[in-house]
């Protein structure tokens, strides 16, 4: 006797999810989603897996909390275009230990998210996982000022980042263990693991630099250094980052201090931050800058793009070098996973 069926587990998820938008025609139930094209803007679409023990480990995470960032993380692609994220289809990969409870769960958490983000679920899939649990979103979003790109940015333009760099790395190496045995204050805890398990899309922030002219932006999932240069890569210039500029937050720095690891290594290397890189003319930073305030969000100028296409920066040792390689990447060798420096 199976545990539950597709079809009222479809049921019982449809109830954890906001009621449509007036843009959507048909939503849940239906071979496909029917939704009202939008005038005067233009339409962003990106999808985002999530694979279990890839992405997240149960043993620190709840599925409830693995729904939401799943959210996060796939509304965060169109943060970094500019535009407001509208509509999101799930698909998921359930593994046979899971209970009807979990299956729940996980749409608590992506519901959670959605009613956060405004966002309309339509439609999705459900399988069965002969591995573990497998997330896969796709976004829909529009975009009513200009586009961000990752290929606008221009010599001059500052380069900036929204919030703290680092958290979700330093929050991922607490959660190993790796530094259960460092002393540490609940509250400095509970940034690092609030950073790594429920980061926020800068959704607000993104429409802000789209609105207030900056010319490329891209949100830091792999590590800084991996968005630097796919900024510069597709932009065919350079950039030169003070390390010093780089904003890590206070209990970041003192948990990466008592631990004997660098907070700039896991700003640059770890990834799973969710803020955005952006470049921005610099008559037009102030004013970018004032808006983010306003919206509660901190805009840091990091370093600038330079003609030069070589990516450098000035080490935390004083030294102007160019910047290292590194980052996540899914198909590193073992060892490596976080690219230079951090592990
Ligand atoms: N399997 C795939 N097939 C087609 N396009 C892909 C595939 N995987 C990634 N891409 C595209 O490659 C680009 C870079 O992907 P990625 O580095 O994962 O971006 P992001 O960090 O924004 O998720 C994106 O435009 C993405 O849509
Ligand atoms: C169990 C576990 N191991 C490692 C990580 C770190 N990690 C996993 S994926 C990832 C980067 C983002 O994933 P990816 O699929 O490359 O996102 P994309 O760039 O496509 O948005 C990071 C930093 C984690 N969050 N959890
Ligand atoms: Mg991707």
């Amino acid at each position: 006797m199976a545990k539950f069926r597709e079809s009222d587990l479809i049921r019982q998820w449809q109830t954890r999810v906001p009621i449509p938008r007036p843009d959507t025609v048909v939503g849940i139930g239906d071979d496909a989603a029917v939704l009202e094209p939008q005038s005067g803007g233009r339409l962003l679409v990106s999808t985002d897996m999530m694979v279990e023990n890839v992405h997240f480990s149960l043993g620190w995470m709840t599925i409830r909390e693995v729904g939401f960032k799943a959210v996060s993380a796939a509304v965060s692609d169109i943060a970094a275009m500019g535009g407001e994220p509208r509509h999101i289809l799930a698909s998921v990969g359930i593994p046979a230990s899971a209970r009807l409870e979990d299956a729940n769960a996980l749409y608590d958490g992506i519901g959670e998210a959605c009613r956060l983000y405004g966002l309309d679920m339509v439609g999705g899939d459900t399988v069965a996982s002969p591995a573990g649990w497998v997330i896969d979103m796709v976004v829909l979003g529009l975009a009513t000022n200009q586009v961000l790109t990752r290929g606008g940015g221009r010599p001059g333009d500052v380069v900036a980042v929204t919030g703290y760099l680092g958290g979700a790395a330093a929050g991922l190496d607490w959660l190993r263990g790796g530094g259960q045995a460092v002393v540490t204050t609940p509250d400095e805890r509970w940034v690092l693991l609030d950073m790594h398990r429920r980061p926020l899309a800068q959704v607000e922030a993104g429409r802000i630099l789209a609105q207030s002219g900056a010319t490329a932006c891209d949100d830091v999932t792999d590590g800084l250094a991996a968005e630097l240069r796919a900024l510069c890569q597709a932009s065919g210039y350079g950039c030169f980052i003070e390390s010093q500029r780089i904003p890590t937050h206070p209990a970041v720095r003192n948990y990466a201090l008592r631990r004997g690891k660098s907070p700039v290594d896991w700003a640059l290397f770890g990834g799973d931050d969710y803020q955005l890189v952006c470049c921005i003319p610099p008559t037009r930073f102030a004013a970018a800058q004032a808006g983010c305030m306003a919206a509660g969000v901190m805009l840091t100028v990091i370093g600038r793009v330079t003609e030069d296409p070589a990516l450098l920066w000035r080490s935390p040792s004083g030294v102007v070098e160019e910047l290292p390689e590194g980052g996540f990447d899914h198909f590193a060798e073992e060892g490596e996973e976080h690219g230079h420096g951090v592990g």
